[in-house]
Parts: C-alpha cells; sequence; structure tokens
C-alpha cells in the first residue's frame, strides 16, 4: 500500500513520515492553513532520502507559476489539483517530474488520461477532513491510484477495503489543529493503512 502523508509544514514532522515509513510527502503551495513557500517546501525537501517522493501541491494555478513554484521548492513531482485541463499537465511535461492529478469521483478516473503518472481520488473539498462514500468508487479508477478524502488511522482499513485503492493519501487526519501534523498520528496512520486486512 502506497502512503502519502499531504501538508508538511516542519521539519520534525517531515521526519516523522520519512521513519514511519511515508512513500510520499506533500508540501501545500498553494491556498491553504498548510500552505507553505517554495523557500521553505525546500528547506524541508532537502533531507528527505531518494526513495520518499517530495510533491508540491497546487490548485487553480497557471503551469508557468507551477513550474517556478515547483523549481524553486527542488520537489519530485507536481500535484495538480481539481479541474486542470489536458494541456496543463502537458505543458510541465519537459520537467520530468512525477506528475499528479487529483480530482473529486466526478471526474474521469482513469490514471493517465491527463498523462499523469498518478492519481488521486479525493473528497470534493481537498484537505477538508470529510470522509466520503469511499466504496462508490470501487472498480471505477483505474491504474495507480490513491484514496484521499477524510482518512485517518481509525479509519483508513475500513476505507482499504471499500474501495481498494493502490494507495492512500492523508493530511487533515493526522493533525491536531488545521496545519499543525502529530507524529503519533502519522506513524499510527502508516501503520493501519498497510495492515493486512
Ligand atoms: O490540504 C490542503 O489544504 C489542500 C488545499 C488545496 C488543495 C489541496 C490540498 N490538499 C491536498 C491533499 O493531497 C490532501 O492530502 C487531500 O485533499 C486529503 O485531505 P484530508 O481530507 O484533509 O486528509
Amino acid at each position: 500500500m502506497y502512503v502519502k502523508i499531504c501538508g508538511l509544514r516542519e521539519p520534525g514532522h517531515v521526519t516523522a513520515a520519512v521513519e514511519a515509513g511515508a512513500d510520499a510527502i506533500g508540501f501545500v503551495l498553494t491556498a491553504s492553513p498548510r500552505r507553505v513557500t517554495p523557500e521553505r517546501a525546500a528547506e524541508l525537501a532537502r533531507p528527505v532520502p531518494a526513495h520518499v517522493l517530495t510533491v508540491g501541491v497546487f490548485r487553480g494555478e497557471d503551469p508557468a507559476t507551477v513550474r517556478a513554484a515547483a523549481l524553486a521548492a527542488g520537489v519530485r513531482a507536481i500535484q495538480l489539483h481539481g479541474a486542470h485541463p489536458h494541456d496543463d499537465f502537458t505543458a510541465l511535461k519537459d520537467l520530468g517530474l512525477t506528475l499528479v492529478r487529483a480530482v473529486d469521483a466526478a471526474a474521469d478516473l482513469r490514471c493517465g488520461a491527463h498523462d499523469e503518472h498518478l492519481l488521486i481520488v479525493d473528497a470534493p473539498r481537498p484537505g477538508s477532513g470529510e470522509p466520503w462514500d469511499w466504496a462508490a468508487v470501487r472498480g471505477r479508477p483505474s491504474g495507480r491510484w490513491m484514496l484521499a478524502g477524510g482518512l485517518g488511522p481509525a479509519n483508513v482499513a475500513e476505507a482499504v477495503a471499500a474501495a481498494a485503492p493502490w494507495g492512500v493519501d492523508v493530511s487533515s487526519g493526522v493533525e491536531v489543529a488545521p496545519g499543525v501534523k502529530d507524529p503519533k498520528l502519522i506513524a499510527e496512520f502508516v501503520r493501519a493503512a498497510r495492515r493486512p486486512g
């Protein structure tokens, strides 16, 4: 089970995610209580070992803005959230970074439909921590897709059983307040996501 921990803002929480065995960590570079500057993301990403994918998260910015911020942050992946057209992904392809498309369940759920490498199927309001009907997408997404939206240590096993995703992504569910992660919850989430069902 591939696990992404999103919305990290503190070095100690980055370390906690890496030590817990996360496969990917996200830095939010768009409007959000979790927003960090590209410079802060670069500081946070620098010590991350190469086997952990560092992801810059965007929503609604134009490709030139995304490109500049992703390069300044030095992330290895770009996540475009919401209704970004196929052309936005095409415009970023030459960077050679992993491209992640994050959408709600009403969108095209074929991973690769916009030439992305990874797909996230999320709640309508990203980063809201609101659970949704995960079972409703079972069998619909194809390829490498992560389930997100309202997941936490206590319900991730149930969500995985309901939707059968390739991976999971979490933000609010490992926080004690908006934007404030908890190392213990991060470790519990990674363990629970990978516990055999
Ligand atoms: O986290 C945010 O605040 C955010 C804001 C704008 C666009 C995307 C955002 N988060 C992206 C993520 O990948 C979250 O992990 C995902 O939406 C799940 O969030 P949550 O329900 O809080 O676990």
